[in-house]
């Protein structure tokens, strides 16, 4: 198993979480969520996507941005952002076995001071025209690049 973790900064639609959550729960990843959330745990929808799969998440909560900073930094991981906005196509981007990987909120993706702070920031490239990918997809997506990466024997 791999030490990589999926981050959420203030996600606020509980069908996305809770479909990440149960992707976590598949894929052996620890889950950050970032506060304030848009929505309480016990919210039905993420229930409803996350299903069982939420009774063996590994899930800390951190209260803010700040108390997540410092604890990632205690822990020398580095931020792996998930952007519309970066320049770096996510598979041409280098993951580290314990990289954290960082998605936006769905109404707001991050603000400028977490996404400048992030040690990497990585794009899925899209069609002209079209603004952004469903974050649980985005997960899903750069989860699955990150984890091919990390399990390929060192050269
Ligand atoms: C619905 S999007 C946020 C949209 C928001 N209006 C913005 O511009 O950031 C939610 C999150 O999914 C991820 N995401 C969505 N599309 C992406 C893409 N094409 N490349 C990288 N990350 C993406 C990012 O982490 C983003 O913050």
């Amino acid at each position: 198993m791999t030490d990589l973790r999926i981050a959420l900064y203030q996600p606020d639609i509980p069908g996305n979480t809770g479909t990440i959550l149960r992707l976590a729960a598949c894929l052996g990843l620890k889950v950050d969520l970032i506060e304030p959330a848009g929505f309480v745990l016990s919210d039905k929808n993420l229930k409803r996507a996350g299903m069982d799969y939420l009774a063996s998440v590994a899930l800390v909560r951190h209260v803010n941005f700040q108390a997540f900073d410092d604890w990632r930094r205690s822990e020398n991981r580095r931020i792996v952002l998930a952007s519309t906005n970066a320049a770096l196509p996510y598979t041409e981007a280098c993951y580290r076995p314990n990289d954290i990987l960082l998605f936006g909120r769905e109404s707001a993706g991050v603000p400028d001071s977490v996404h400048d702070g992030a040690d990497q920031r990585v794009l899925i490239e899209m069609v002209d025209g079209q603004r952004s990918i469903n974050v649980a997809m985005s997960a899903a997506m750069i989860v699955g690049e990150a984890i091919r990466q990390v399990r390929l024997p060192s050269p």
